[in-house]
């Protein structure tokens, strides 16, 4: 039988999934992607399966969710955060997007507009070491990036955190998802699985990448068991509601998709 291709984000937040996925190496193909590129794999049938930004998912139709997982928060997020280097949030004009995100560079336009009331121009961050330099007011990193970014001389906002003030909700970064009508068998638990194992397992992770990314093994080893929340459930799905609400009324997302769940 052909293995499974699974894409995933490279990222710190999807390495409990990626842990168990690992331990079924004769079944399971991982492909790593940053979440701008993932969809266009899914679309190619290059992929069976991948950690789909939500706002991907809400720009299409012929998908579905698979249900129980995600990579979500419910408050602090810690790798999504706007670095603004005007004097004050209100002083926003320009703002660079990392390149990276799908979902981040919506949310950042909806905390700006209806939090903050700003509609400020929005340009691409193409390379991350450029947020030292004053291209732009304020800068969107997301992933392992954006919790190495040195913070002295800039007002940080923590968009796991501005959501949650906002709408009370968790944040849903990314949901599981394959064709409609695939007929691939058992994936939600295949996912659930992988997901356990790697939660079992979150002190062992945290060490790999604390040591690959240079940081404190405890800082890690929070972000892993406080700060990403890995399923999706009753609160976490009123929370893609409502992020789906605010990005539609902003014309960043298609009318009428519904949140289909794969049932198989
Ligand atoms: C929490 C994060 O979530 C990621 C952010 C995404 C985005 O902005 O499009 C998509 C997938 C997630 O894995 C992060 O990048 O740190």
């Amino acid at each position: 039988m052909d293995k499974l291709k699974i894409g995933v984000v490279p990222y710190m937040n999807a390495k409990p999934f990626i842990y168990g996925f690992l331990k079924k190496a004769d079944q399971i193909d991982i492909v790593y992607g940053v979440p701008s590129v993932l969809p266009e794999m899914l679309v190619n049938d290059e992929l069976d399966l991948i950690s789909m930004p939500s706002v991907g998912y809400f720009r299409s139709t012929g998908y579905e969710i698979i249900p129980g997982s995600a990579i979500a928060s419910n408050g602090l997020v810690e790798s999504v955060k706007l670095f603004i280097k005007v004097p004050s949030i209100e002083k926003i004009r320009t703002v660079a997007l990392d390149r990276d995100s799908m979902t981040s560079c919506v949310l950042t336009k909806v905390i700006l507009g209806k939090k903050y009331s700003l509609k400020p121009e929005y340009i691409v961050l193409e390379d991350k070491q450029k947020i030292y330099n004053e291209y732009a007011d304020a800068f969107l990193v997301i992933g392992d990036d954006a919790m190495n970014v040195r913070e002295e001389g800039f007002i940080v906002l923590d968009l796991g955190q501005e959501w949650k003030e906002l709408t009370g909700l968790p944040f849903v970064y990314a949901v599981w998802v394959a064709k409609s009508g695939s007929g691939l068998q058992g994936l939600s638990k295949l996912i659930i699985d992988a997901k356990e194992c790697g939660i079992k397992s979150l002190d062992e992770i945290a060490d790999v990448e604390a040591a690959r990314l240079g940081m404190k093994k405890e800082r890690c080893l929070w972000y892993l068991k406080e700060s990403i929340k890995y399923n999706l459930d009753e609160q976490e799905i009123r929370g893609l509601k409502s992020f789906y609400n605010y990005a539609l009324e902003m014309g960043e997302v298609k009318d009428g998709v519904k949140i289909e769940f794969y049932n198989q």
